[in-house]
C-alpha cells in the first residue's frame, strides 16, 4: 500500500494589541484606510491561529508528526513572542511592518517553518476576530 498523506492542525489562542498605521503613509492616509484602527492608543484582539502539518502518515506509529512536539513548537513560535504583547513595540518584527493580520500570519510562519521538519508546514489560518479570517501558505 502507498504511503498516505494526511493534514494535522493545532488551534491556540493568545491576545495581543496594535495599532494599524503605516510610517510609508500620511498620518491622514492611515486615518482614511485604517479608521478606527488607527487609534493612536491601539486596540486588542484574542487571536486564534491555526497551524497545519502535511506530511506522511508514518507505518509504525500512525502520525504525521507528534501533536505535543508541534504543541511545543506552537509555544516557542507563537506563544513566547506575541502573548499578552503589543505587536507594534514589543516584537521588533513589527517596527517597521504594519502589524496586519496578513503580515502577522507571515511572522508565525517564518517562525514555525524554522522548527518544523522541512515542507512539512502547509497553512497558517488567523481569526483575529470571529468574522477576520487570514490564511497563509508561504507563497
Ligand atoms: N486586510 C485587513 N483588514 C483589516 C485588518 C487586517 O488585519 N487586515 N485589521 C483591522 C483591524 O485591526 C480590526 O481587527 C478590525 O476590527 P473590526 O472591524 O472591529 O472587526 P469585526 O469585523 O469583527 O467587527 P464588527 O464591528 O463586528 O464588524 C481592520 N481591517
Ligand atoms: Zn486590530
Amino acid at each position: 500500500m502507498s504511503e498516505r498523506i494526511g493534514f494535522i492542525t493545532r488551534v491556540q489562542s493568545f491576545s495581543a494589541c496594535h495599532r494599524l498605521h503605516s510610517k510609508s503613509l500620511s498620518d491622514e492616509e492611515n486615518k482614511r484606510i485604517y479608521g478606527k484602527c488607527n487609534n493612536p492608543n491601539g486596540h486588542g484582539h484574542n487571536y486564534t491561529v491555526e497551524v497545519t502539518v502535511r506530511g506522511k502518515i508514518d507505518r509504525n506509529t500512525g502520525m504525521v508528526m507528534n501533536l505535543t512536539d508541534l504543541k511545543e513548537y506552537i509555544e516557542e513560535a507563537i506563544m513566547k513572542p506575541l502573548d499578552h504583547k503589543n505587536l507594534d513595540l514589543d516584537v521588533p518584527y513589527f517596527a517597521d511592518v504594519v502589524s496586519t493580520t496578513e503580515n502577522l500570519s507571515v511572522f508565525i510562519w517564518n517562525n514555525m517553518v524554522k522548527l518544523l521538519p522541512p515542507d512539512s508546514l502547509y497553512e497558517i489560518k488567523i481569526y483575529e476576530t470571529d468574522k477576520n479570517i487570514v490564511v497563509y501558505r508561504g507563497e
